[in-house]
C-alpha cells in the first residue's frame, strides 16, 4: 500500500477524548465526588449494566465480519473479559456483585427491566453501529476506551472515599478493567493508525470516535434527567424502591 497514515490522527482522537469523553460530564462529577444519593446510585448501577450486557454483544457482531483470523483472535479476549471463562468470572458477574453492594436485586438488574428508554436507545444504536458500518469505524469507535482508565482510578477513588457500599469487592469491576482495557485499546488504536490510510479513512474513524462519545454522554444525560432533575422518570423505568434485595 503506498497511502501512509494521516500523521495527526492520533492527536485529533486524543483531543476528541479531551473534549467530549463522559467524565466531564455532570451525572459522573456527581458520582465520583460523593454527590449522589443511594437511589441515583442504584439507577447508575441499573443502567450502566445494561452498556455492560451489551458490549460482548457488540464484540460478537464485529467478529461475524471480519474474515481475518488474526484480527479475530486479537479481539476474542473482549468477550471473554466480560462473560467470564470456565475458570473465571467475567465483568458482568462482577458488576452484579456491584448491583448486590448497593441493594440491587442482581436478577432484577440482569433482566434490563426498569433501565431508561433512551439508554437503550443509544447503547442499542452503538450495537448496530459496529454491525452495520466499515470495520475501520467500527474499531474506532471503541477508541473511547482510550480515555477509560483514567475514569476508571478517578472512579474507584471516588466511590470508596465516599460510599458506604464501597469495599474491594464492589469496585473489582473497575480494577479488571484497568489491566483489561489498556490491552484492548493499544490494539484498537494502532489497527486504527495503520488502516486510516487516506484522509477520508482518517475522517471516518474520527467520526466513529465522535459517534461513540455522544453515545456514552447520552446515556448520562437520560439518567441525570430522569434521576437528578426529579420527577421525570419515564413510564416503565425503574422507580427507587423496585427491584430491591431481600
Ligand atoms: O466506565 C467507563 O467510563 C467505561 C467507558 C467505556 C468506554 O469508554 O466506552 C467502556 C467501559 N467503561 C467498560 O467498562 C468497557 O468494558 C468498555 C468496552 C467498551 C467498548 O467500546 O468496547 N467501552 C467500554
Amino acid at each position: 500500500m503506498n497511502d501512509q497514515p494521516a500523521p495527526d490522527l492520533e492527536a485529533r482522537l486524543r483531543q476528541i477524548g479531551a473534549e467530549r469523553y463522559h467524565d466531564k460530564h455532570p451525572f459522573h462529577r456527581l458520582l465520583h465526588s460523593g454527590g449522589c444519593t443511594p437511589d441515583q446510585v442504584r439507577a447508575w448501577v441499573i443502567n450502566r449494566y445494561y452498556y455492560q450486557s451489551r458490549i460482548p454483544m457488540k464484540d460478537a457482531a464485529f467478529m461475524s465480519r471480519v474474515e481475518d483470523p488474526a484480527l479475530r483472535r486479537a479481539w476474542r479476549s473482549r468477550i471473554e473479559d466480560h462473560d467470564g471463562t470456565a475458570e473465571q468470572e467475567g465483568g458482568i458477574r462482577r458488576w452484579l456483585r456491584l448491583a448486590r453492594g448497593v441493594g440491587l436485586d442482581p436478577d432484577y438488574v440482569a433482566s434490563t427491566q426498569g433501565v431508561l428508554p433512551a439508554t437503550r436507545f443509544a447503547v442499542d444504536a452503538y450495537v448496530r453501529y459496529v454491525r452495520d458500518q466499515p470495520l475501520l469505524q467500527a474499531v474506532a469507535a471503541s477508541l473511547t476506551e482510550l480515555f477509560a482508565p483514567a475514569i476508571h482510578e478517578e472512579r474507584i477513588a471516588g466511590l470508596l472515599r465516599h460510599y458506604d457500599f464501597a469495599n474491594a469487592d464492589t469496585v473489582s469491576y473497575f480494577r479488571h478493567r484497568l489491566t483489561e482495557a489498556p490491552k484492548d485499546v493499544a490494539f484498537g488504536l494502532s489497527w486504527v493508525l495503520e488502516h486510516a490510510t487516506t484522509p477520508e479513512r482518517a475522517d471516518m474513524a474520527v467520526a466513529a470516535l465522535v459517534f461513540k462519545m455522544d453515545v456514552l454522554w447520552a446515556q448520562l444525560d437520560a439518567l441525570y434527567a430522569a434521576y437528578v432533575t426529579p420527577a421525570l422518570i419515564p413510564p416503565g423505568a425503574w422507580r427507587p424502591g423496585e427491584g430491591m434485595a431481600r
